[in-house]
């Protein structure tokens, strides 16, 4: 892209939506008998004043924003919140019930896979046909065609019809196709999470490059892609934006406060070992009953177990740590034979790890109870335990270390 056209175009509104909103109907029969009522009466296009009628609902519902070249807007929601919908509407796949879309510039979009795409097309033909509708001369495209080829790495197979392709080949071609064409505004769908980890690295490497010339909104359900590239969001629910604006992390806290769950699972069982209790020591409680520590302090807990049966020695304990999206974060040191005692079947320890430097967020433990050496499962618990880390910094990586930075002098 060329430097003086982001200089010139430096901070416009590329993206305006005005009260947008969509409806469905849930049963199809009624949807068509709908539509040849709509079409009769000619009331298409002042639909705006219409209520719902019986089985329909608002999959969008009043949406607002703008957007800006170098700004990225993340729509984040649960299942059927209306997100896809929304993109398809601003993509002009889909027609709205009222409001308005303005979109000035090229759209390169990434929205269902194979969309956009003719199947029984080679990709090389997809190509041309994308990059005309997109506005670019042959003469552009073929300019532009190697590097396209290359950066979805299809050049073994850019002659073959699309619909032979790979759920991954479609995605390095869509994305190719949107993201090399220059395009001012990018939408991208959650269909990049179907490419493997090589492709979405160089996807975001890519959106990173654009960004600064371009205005992208990304659908995701990965909270950590969206905290990487997002400077704006919208909450959806039922259709509506339940929380907007610049404050990501916030939206994100709202959005895993959805799925919350609090339950503990045993997940094995041989009936030997029962966990009694488990607490955190020392922290403080929030509102919500959950445990809160600060970032740096020492997290402590008091563990008691009753043998069921008889055991040759008392078992090894491993506790794992998960973030908010169950990903490990980390496993800490077990216990080595004969740091625990056995009195009267209860198993009682305390258990310490020092200077936790986890980034402020909800954390979840698993615990097992392992025979050492084979490390045959006596018990293993899931969510066992739940704790807060406190900081006030918003840092979506899962550490914020200590570090010190100083003049380097010999
Ligand atoms: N063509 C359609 N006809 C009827 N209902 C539809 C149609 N397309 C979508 N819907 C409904 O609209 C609602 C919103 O769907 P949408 O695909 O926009 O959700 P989403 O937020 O993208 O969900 P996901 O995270 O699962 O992709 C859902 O209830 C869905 O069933």
């Amino acid at each position: 892209m060329s430097e003086d056209r982001s200089i010139v175009a430096d901070k416009e509104v590329l993206v305006k939506v005005e009260g947008l909103s969509k409806k469905f109907c849930k049963d199809l029969k009624t949807s068509l008998w709908y539509g040849v009522k709509d079409l009769i009466s000619g009331v298409r296009g002042s639909a705006e004043e219409r209520e719902l009628r019986p089985k329909e609902f608002w999959a969008v519902k009043d949406i607002n924003f703008e957007l800006r070249r170098g700004e990225c807007l993340g729509l984040i929601g649960h299942n059927g919140a209306g997100k896809s919908t929304l993109l398809k509407i601003l993509n002009g796949l889909i027609n709205p019930d009222a409001g308005k879309v303005t979109i000035r510039g090229r759209v390169g979009a990434l929205i269902e896979l194979g969309a956009g795409f003719n199947p029984i097309l080679s990709g090389r033909e997809n190509i041309y046909n994308n990059g005309a509708i997109l506005g670019f001369s042959r003469e552009e495209i073929d300019s532009k065609l190697e590097d396209i080829i290359a950066f979805a790495e299809l050049e073994e197979f850019i002659d073959m019809p699309v619909q032979h392709y790979s759920s991954g080949m479609k995605v390095r071609l869509g994305f190719a196709v949107a993201a090399q064409m220059e395009p001012d505004v990018l939408i991208i769908d959650e269909v990049l999470a179907v490419g493997d980890l090589g492709f979405v690295l160089k996807c975001f490497k890519t959106i990173d490059t654009i960004l600064p010339h371009t205005a992208v909104i990304f659908v995701s359900h990965s909270m950590p892609m969206v905290s990487r590239i997002c400077s704006q969001i919208i909450l959806m629910d039922q259709g509506k934006a339940q929380f907007q604006g610049d404050d990501v992390g916030k939206a994100i806290d709202l959005y895993y406060t959805r799925f919350a769950d609090n339950e503990s699972n045993i997940v094995f069982d041989d009936g030997s070992i029962r966990l009694n209790s488990i607490d955190v020591i020392g922290s403080k409680r929030s509102k919500d009953g959950i445990e809160q520590i600060n970032w740096g302090e020492n997290l402590k807990l008091r563990v008691s177990f009753s043998l069921q049966k008889p055991m040759e020695e008392v078992p090894m304990f491993r506790l794992i740590l998960f973030d908010k999206e169950q990903r490990p974060v980390a496993v800490f040191k077990e216990n080595e034979i004969g740091d625990i005692n056995l009195k009267d079947k209860i198993i009682e320890f305390g258990f310490e790890s020092k200077n936790i430097q986890l980034s402020k967020g909800i954390y979840s433990i698993n615990i097992s109870a392992l025979k050492f050496v084979t490390e045959e499962p006596f018990l293993r618990i899931n969510n066992v335990i739940s704790f807060q880390v406190i900081h006030d910094r918003d840092v979506w990586q899962p550490f914020l270390l200590h570090s010190k930075f100083k003049t380097f002098d010999s």
